[in-house]
């Protein structure tokens, strides 16, 4: 099995609104996200290339990206439904994506340097 992966960024703003009001991430406030993508394959799949998939397939996800979560207020992108999580997010981007990208595993979204949640499914 292959994996290969590449990063996005982008900021945007949120509120958690379903935590406790004294919880400092009720409040607005925002984050440069980083997305990564994971795609994987099996052997026998690469193309003639050696490749999983090529990077540059995923230049129309980093339009999406922008067009879709960049300088945006995630609350109101994902709709009111979704808690923006870091966990939400990562699901709602697989979930807009793996028909488009069949080769794909995962999605991570970090909000800070120290922070990733992974969307991987079963
Ligand atoms: N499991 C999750 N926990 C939290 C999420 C999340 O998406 N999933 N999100 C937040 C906040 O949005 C934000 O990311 C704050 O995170 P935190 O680690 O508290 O950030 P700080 O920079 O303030 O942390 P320090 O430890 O002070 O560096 C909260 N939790
Ligand atoms: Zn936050």
């Amino acid at each position: 099995m292959f994996m290969i992966s590449k990063e996005f960024h982008f900021s945007a703003s949120h509120v958690l609104d379903r935590l406790p009001s004294w919880h400092q991430c009720a409040r607005m406030h925002g984050h440069n996200y980083v997305v990564v993508l994971e795609l994987s394959a099996r052997a026998e799949d690469l193309t003639e290339a050696g490749f999983v998939r090529d990077y540059r397939d995923l230049d129309p996800f980093k339009k999406w990206l922008d067009d879709t979560l960049d300088d945006r207020h995630l609350n109101e992108a994902l709709g009111e439904t979704i808690s923006p999580s870091a966990e939400n997010l990562a699901k709602w981007i697989f979930d807009a994506w793996v028909e488009q990208i069949p080769e794909l595993a995962a999605v991570r979204v970090s909000e800070t340097p120290k922070t990733w949640a992974v969307y991987r499914p079963d």
